[in-house]
């Protein structure tokens, strides 16, 4: 578990991180999202005693990172995957790693082969793609085999078969019951691998919650239907308290759920040609909730709205 609590840094009149509380639990991947200049480097630089708090603390499994005896075997990280010597190869940097942490080197191996590395393994790592540089960086961050993990746009660059592979190995990760930690700025790819988020703003806290409770706390649930007899169908849907908008032919109905109105639908003899549930995106969610605590918002900066839109279904 990483524990946070009152987190504080200040740069002289810049205050990075401002009395910031969460946890990040075990058997979850906990994405960690924020608009640019959050202060998510911040916050994970003093997870990992990168940088001293101005107040506050925060620990990894019950204790400050620079109280363990050896880190690596608490918490692994991934915070620049070219952070690696160039002309050494994966499996020197990796047991020198190993060595400097007193882990065996037999991990080294295991570690290799794990990422899907084993055969470039003597290959030199400044040669790396960026989906293998990533490999031996998360193999680094394994090395110790901690029970937190934390990683910093780990998909940064990747093409979609590289995403994929994270994506599942991060929930692998999870379900061996790691404390996984993970930021990102590609919002939908982190709705498909974080099931609970911290959300922060100008250093605060916005929202910690699991990921479906934050999309539909800032979205609204509205469900798509379309029909041919929408005329008769729109006052006996009103009447039932819902709302409904957009034009014949198909709309967006809020305020009564999918099984409500297609029970409405059959008692008046309605037939319906689509009845959808809609969801809110993350992306959505984030904007609506973040709205306020972007430090460089610009004048054309056009905030998605928070309700489901109606797409292609003008008739
Ligand atoms: N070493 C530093 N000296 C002075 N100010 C700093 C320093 N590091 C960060 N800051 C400031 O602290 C704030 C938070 O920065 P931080 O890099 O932690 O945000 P972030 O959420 O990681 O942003 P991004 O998503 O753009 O990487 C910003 O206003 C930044 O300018």
């Amino acid at each position: 578990m990483i524990e946070a609590r009152g987190l504080t840094k200040r740069y002289g009149e810049t205050t990075a991180v401002d009395d910031l509380s969460f946890a990040a639990e075990p058997g979850v991947v906990t994405g960690f999202l924020g608009p640019n200049g959050a202060g998510k480097s911040t916050t994970m630089r003093m997870i990992l005693g990168l940088d001293r708090p101005t107040s506050g603390s925060v620990t990894v499994s019950g204790k400050r990172y620079h109280e363990l005896r050896h880190p690596l075997r608490t918490v692994g990280a991934l915070i620049d995957a070219r952070w690696v010597h160039p002309n050494r190869s994966a499996r020197s940097h990796l047991r020198w790693m190993a060595k400097s942490n007193d882990i065996p080197q037999r991990r080294v191996d295991e570690v290799l082969e794990t990422v899907g590395l084993t055969s470039v393994a003597n290959k030199k790592a400044g040669g790396f793609s960026l989906g293998m540089s990533q490999r031996l960086g998360i193999a680094g961050a394994l090395l110790g085999d901690p029970e937190i993990l934390m990683f910093d746009e780990p998909v940064n660059g990747l093409d979609p078969e590289g995403i994929l592979w994270i994506r599942r190995f991060m929930h692998r990760l999870a379900d061996e019951g790691r404390t996984v930690f993970v930021s990102s700025h590609l919002l939908s790819e982190m709705a498909l691998t974080a099931q609970d988020l911290v959300v922060i703003g100008k250093g605060e806290l916005i929202a910690q919650c699991s990921t479906a409770d934050f999309v539909s706390r800032a979205t609204e649930d509205a469900v798509k239907v379309r029909s041919p007899q929408l005329a008769e169908f729109r006052p006996v849907l009103a009447d039932a308290g819902a709302s409904v908008r957009g034009e014949d032919g198909a709309v967006l109905v809020s305020g009564l759920d999918s099984d409500a109105i297609g029970d409405l639908a059959a008692r008046h003899q309605v037939v319906l040609h689509e009845l959808s549930p809609q969801q809110g995106s993350l992306e959505q969610a984030f904007m609506q909730i973040t709205g306020d605590s972007v430090e460089y918002a610009s004048d054309f900066d056009d905030r998605a709205p928070a309700t489901t839109e109606l797409a292609g279904t003008a008739s």
